[in-house]
């Protein structure tokens, strides 16, 4: 394994399994084949639970489960991600507003009542609340008293409609049906023994109960509870964070991908046909790698060409298909589809030739055109040569460079192939990075041009490089940045 990306596996581990690998954001912004027959490839749903599933339908709420045993240290973790999420509206809904709130019978042997089990709490209440909230809609969160282990009768919160909703408690990844709500799980894993001694401490003094007490419903009902319930619902976490609020280097890399995704989203919304694809932690440390100034060379261009060839893909996933049907070798009829046909690559000198491989390498054959334009500060872009494939216009282009910064450069390029008579909607413009500015600049202009990005960053500065970007590519693949 590279060195570089050592950091990431010793502050949290990515979750793996069976279940799940990695970071998922499930939905966010993917968009797989459509089944109908010649149609391109829409923007479309992936689960009609996931947040942001439809583009164009109302935004929909970031919503981030967080669990772990008792006492993990949640509340810290939570505390943390919305200090740093200041410049969103964050709500944080805890499980444990709905404990049912026990009987009279109940209440007088407290000592026998499994506060630890799915069945203490309501979790059809807990559904509907983060549903509605979900839609944008505000809720009255109950309020339970851990003294009285009552819920407060003629009081609660209010809890208003906002771009995150994070739901915390030991039992939130238990139901299937709330799991399928979050966008994100983070589970706290903090040794038992820390967690045992925290509980204490806080039991007596904050919840007024005296050691023996705590000790007793801890073996009795807490740890049992742990391995049957909580334990096993830490497979479904995509994202599991050691030592809990004191591991500040997790914290940051959640909230920094919270951040890229609100982001992301904004302008997603707007341009519905800017793609980005799927993030998981494997992408981003590729993206850590190629950012990253001290990088060798070698190394740039290897994790460049990997990220390369994913955008390749997912943009070749927005051509147009036909039902195709094979016979495979058992006899039996396998209903599939047919590959577009009518492609090319146009690459955007000289950056855009590091794409070429990539395109060649999944498209046989493909023919490759050639766009040079010179690029000087925020306008004056001026072609300097051009050679396409002659029958252009009945083709669908795949437009290769791999920053897209002012949008200059792309719209120069896009108005050429327009003018070789390609229809907008036949061109697929993909790229490493995006800047803001470069997405609105071509989109409104060409707004059935698609593009397909890796990562969309925060902004330009005054020279017009992307920020935080990642300097020249064009210098640092070909190294003629020394
Ligand atoms: N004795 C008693 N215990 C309760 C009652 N209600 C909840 N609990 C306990 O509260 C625990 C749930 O809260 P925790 O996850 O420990 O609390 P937290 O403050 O969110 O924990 P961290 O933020 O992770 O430190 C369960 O283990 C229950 O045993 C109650 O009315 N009486
Ligand atoms: O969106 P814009 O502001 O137009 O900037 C993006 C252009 O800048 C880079 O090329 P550069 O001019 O650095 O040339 P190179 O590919 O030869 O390195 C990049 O490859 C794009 O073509
Ligand atoms: O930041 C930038 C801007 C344009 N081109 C690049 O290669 N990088």
């Amino acid at each position: 394994m590279p060195e570089e990306t050592k950091a990431i596996d010793y502050v949290m581990e990515a979750a793996s399994g069976p279940h799940f690998s990695g970071l998922r954001l499930d939905g966010l912004l993917s968009s797989p084949p459509s089944s109908s027959s010649s149609s391109p490839a829409h923007r479309s749903s992936a689960s009609p639970s996931s947040a942001f599933a439809d583009a164009n339908g109302p935004r929909q709420p970031f919503v981030i489960g967080v669990s772990g045993g008792t006492a993990s240290g949640k509340t810290t973790v939570c505390d943390m991600i919305i200090q740093q999420l200041h410049d969103h509206r964050v709500v944080l809904v805890s499980q444990d507003s709905f404990y049912r709130g026990l009987t009279p019978e109940e209440s007088e042997r407290v000592h026998e009542y499994n506060f630890d089990h799915p069945d203490a709490f309501d979790t059809e209440q807990l559904l509907d609340c983060i549903k509605k909230l979900k839609c944008g809609q505000s809720v009255h969160v109950p309020i339970y008293d851990f003294k009285q282990h009552r819920r407060s009768s003629d009081s609660f919160r209010q809890v208003n409609a906002s771009d995150v909703i994070i739901l915390e408690g030991i039992l939130v990844f238990h139901d299937q049906r709330v799991r399928n709500l979050m966008n994100m799980k983070i589970f706290v894993d903090t040794d038992a023994d820390v967690r045992l001694a925290r509980r204490i401490r806080r039991d007596t003094v904050e919840r007024g109960r005296d050691v023996n007490s705590v000790l007793e419903q801890y073996a009795k009902f807490v740890k049992p509870a742990f391995d049957d319930f909580v334990l096993p619902s830490k497979k479904y976490a995509d994202v599991i964070i050691p030592r809990g609020g004191d591991n500040h280097v997790a914290i940051d890399l959640i909230v920094q991908h919270i951040h890229t995704k609100l982001g992301q989203h904004d302008l997603c919304k707007i341009y519905p046909n800017v793609y980005v694809i799927q993030s998981t932690f494997q992408i981003r440390g590729m993206h850590t790698l190629i950012r990253d100034r001290e990088i060798s060379k070698h190394d740039f261009v290897f994790y460049s060409d990997r990220l390369i060839r994913l955008v390749v893909e997912h943009g070749l996933g927005h051509l147009p298909f036909t039902e195709k049907q094979v016979v495979t070798p058992t006899g039996s009829a396998y209903t599939g589809v047919d590959f577009c046909k009518k492609l090319c690559g146009v690459s955007i000198v000289r950056s855009g030739e590091s794409m070429e491989n990539a395109l060649r390498a999944c498209c046989k054959g493909i023919k490759i055109g050639k766009i040079l334009i010179h690029r000087d500060g925020d306008n004056g872009k001026q072609l300097i040569y051009e050679k396409l494939p002659k029958d252009i216009s009945e083709r669908h282009v795949l437009l290769l460079d791999p920053v897209l910064a002012t949008g200059n450069s792309a719209n120069q390029a896009i108005e050429l192939l327009i003018q070789k008579g390609v229809p907008e909607s036949h061109i697929i413009f993909l790229n490493l990075i995006s800047a803001p500015e470069g997405i609105h600049c071509c989109c409104k202009r060409f707004p059935s041009l698609k593009i397909v990005t890796s990562e969309i960053d925060a902004s330009l500065n005054e020279e017009f490089r992307v920020i935080p970007g990642m300097g020249e590519f064009g210098d640092r693949y070909f190294g003629t940045d020394d």
